[in-house]
């Protein structure tokens, strides 16, 4: 990934191409569409996403301290920007590297000045009007800008008073996460998960804000929806809703309809998952033993996909983009001892994976869950590998993974060729990341925009947005429905949930990213006790490191069989042997007869 976005910005150097194409028309979710079946593409759909030209989003990355974390999160969050892409046939049609550099920014990072970041706009003032600028000066470089990715989680006032106030859809990283696998999702499994967790992103989402006309308005797009806040009609309320029910309600209503179908769709094709899994273990094995499933798990982007793919001899499909597998693929593989397993490539795993996404994709995620043995693969040229490390751990243990399977799993450093080519390269590449930090649409130097930004929030020059119009439209930032529902949501949530989500559904909706961070070096902490570091060096790429990985999986398979034998023993000898006398007193009775 970071080989690529090296890549993406020497291109950069180059004047970039305006794109031609005509300004698309924003698909606003959720309108007031009067059809009481909501149609599933509207409903999965947070942006517009024409398959035949991805979506152009603005970044705006907040500061990070120290630089090395600064850089290796804007490098995410430029990949993911360029990532959401919809997926055709199996493929994606366009190439990674094609893609120039998404326009962005660095701006003061509000979490690092209070505790609290604004609960109305999340930025404060004097950042946000910076960022509407440099939106104006790239679309009148000729930029087209469908939306803005804001790489931090924000809630749904936020992100509405925000789009209000840059014009523009605007995207958190739970949502474009979510979008992203929307938009990868192939198979009907993968799909039917997508959908769940964007339905139930966008419920979080449904925010009261006043209309130009000054009525107030509930939805996510909200140009449309023009309908009292407190209900309309002859005003119905409580267990039957119908002609009186409030737009609010009746979204909530097509959004529970909605969900409740997808989630029998899903259960059956966890049931089906179930019976596959347990006929595989009967019958599939050798050696007198079921068939050992062992699940290749990593951060995205660490090359899961190309080292299942060259393991087994087959056609996995790996890409630069992240997410690149949304749906999760088996293949047979052939140990060195002759025994065959299967290996089974599954989601890739990111800092903050939504909650939306770990509980919709439950029935995906049961394979790591129920494998025999896993493999932690991590890009070894990832600067900060550890954070990779430990986002990892900490949704492999929230899914379920058993402590012991932790202690027994695999870590695998993978992408090795490329350490001696970055070794070779280090200053440059320190140059390169340089020329990401200071770059900005607007010519100046990003640190100028920083401080410009601090000195008007310090000296009281921005202006309060939870009071002032901005433009036409007020925003209203008093507390909504929207947060209303965003706790009953997580209650939802943790419902569906078997209780092991809480932790998870606090830190991705949390705006505070301090308590985010506290909870990340706590749990750091706690991952310390697991093993850190490579058994295996590989390159999925040259293929070093592979024999000794696939004599590893054997050796550890093996140890496993001896162990489940051994405790079978143990347990029959105390339990399941028939009662017989002793030798002494058999030799007894024999005597005296
Ligand atoms: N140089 C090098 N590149 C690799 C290696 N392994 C994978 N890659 C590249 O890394 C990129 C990502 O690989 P994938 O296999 O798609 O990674 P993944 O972990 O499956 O990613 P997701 O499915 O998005 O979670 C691809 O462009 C691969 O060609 C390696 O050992 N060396
Ligand atoms: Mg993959």
């Amino acid at each position: 990934m970071f080989r690529a976005l090296n890549l993406l910005r020497c291109r950069l150097i180059e004047p970039p191409c305006p794109r031609l194409a005509a300004p698309k028309i924003l698909s606003f979710p959720l309108s007031t569409k009067q059809s009481n079946e909501p149609d599933p593409q509207d409903v999965v759909s947070l942006i517009n996403r024409d398959p035949t030209s991805p979506p152009r989003l603005f970044v705006v990355q907040p500061r990070l301290r120290p630089d090395a974390a600064l850089h290796a999160r804007l490098d995410e969050a430029l990949c993911l920007a360029n990532s959401l892409e919809e997926q055709r046939d199996g493929f994606f049609h366009t190439d990674f590297f094609e893609k120039g550099l998404p326009p962005h920014v660095v701006v003061q990072n509000p979490a690092a000045r209070s505790p609290k970041p604004r609960a109305d706009t999340y930025f404060g003032p004097g950042t946000v009007d910076n960022i509407k600028i440099h939106l104006n000066a790239a679309e009148e470089k000729g930029e087209i800008i469908d939306a803005v990715f804001v790489n931090a989680i924000l809630s749904g006032i936020q992100q509405r008073n925000l789009e209000m106030i840059w014009g523009k859809p605007v995207l958190d990283r739970v949502g474009l996460i979510i979008e992203i696998f929307n938009a990868h999702a192939f198979t009907k499994e993968a799909k039917l998960q997508a959908e769940l967790a964007a339905l139930m992103y966008k419920k979080t989402r449904l925010v009261r804000v006043r209309g130009p006309n000054g009525r107030l308005t509930f939805g996510v797009g909200g140009e449309a929806e023009v309908v009292s806040a407190r209900g309309r009609g002859s005003g119905g309320q409580g267990f039957i809703s119908g002609a009186g029910e409030t737009e609010l309600q009746l979204q909530r209503r097509r959004i529970a309809e909605r969900r409740s179908r997808l989630l029998s769709h899903i259960e059956e094709v966890r049931r089906t998952r179930a019976v596959q899994r347990a006929g595989r273990k009967r019958h599939g094995g050798s050696f007198g033993l079921g068939l050992s499933t062992v699940a290749v798990v990593g951060y995205t982007n660490a090359g899961k996909s190309t080292l299942v793919g060259t393991l087994s001899d087959s056609d996995v499909y790996g890409d630069d983009r992240l997410f690149a597998t949304v749906d999760p693929r088996l293949r047979s593989v052939v140990l060195p001892s002759g025994r065959k397993v299967l290996m089974s490539d599954t989601v890739g795993f990111i800092s903050d994976l939504p909650v939306q996404l770990v509980e919709a994709f439950h029935a995906t995620l049961e394979e790591v869950v129920e494998a025999d043995l896993l493999v932690h693969v991590l890009d070894s040229s990832a600067p900060n590998l550890d954070e990779h490390r430990s986002s990892v751990l900490q949704v492999l243990e929230q899914i379920g993974v058993s402590e012991n399977k932790l202690q027994n799993m695999i870590e695998v450093w993978n992408k090795i060729d490329l350490q001696e080519v970055d070794e070779m390269h280090s200053d440059g590449a320190l140059l390169d990341a340089e020329e990401v930090e200071f770059e900005n649409l607007s010519g100046e130097d990003d640190e100028s925009v920083l401080s410009e930004i601090s000195c008007q929030e310090s000296s009281g020059e921005g202006i309060d947005r939870s009071t002032t119009a901005s433009g036409d439209d007020e925003v209203v930032a008093e507390q909504s429905e929207g947060e209303l529902e965003y706790e009953e949501d997580e209650d939802r949530l943790c419902e569906v949930s078997s209780g092991e989500l809480d932790d998870l559904a606090i830190t991705s909706n949390t705006p505070g990213s301090s308590i985010r961070q506290a909870q990340s070096a706590a749990s750091d902490e706690r991952y310390q006790s697991y093993k850190c570091g490579p058994d295996v060096k590989t390159s999925a790429v040259t293929g070093v490191g592979l024999q000794e990985l696939l004599e590893l999986i054997d050796e550890k398979l093996k140890a496993q069989d001896e162990s489940v034998k051994s405790e079978r023993v143990v347990e029959r000898g105390a339990f399941d042997r028939k009662w017989r006398p002793p030798r002494e007193n058999d030799a007894g009775i024999a005597v005296e007869q």
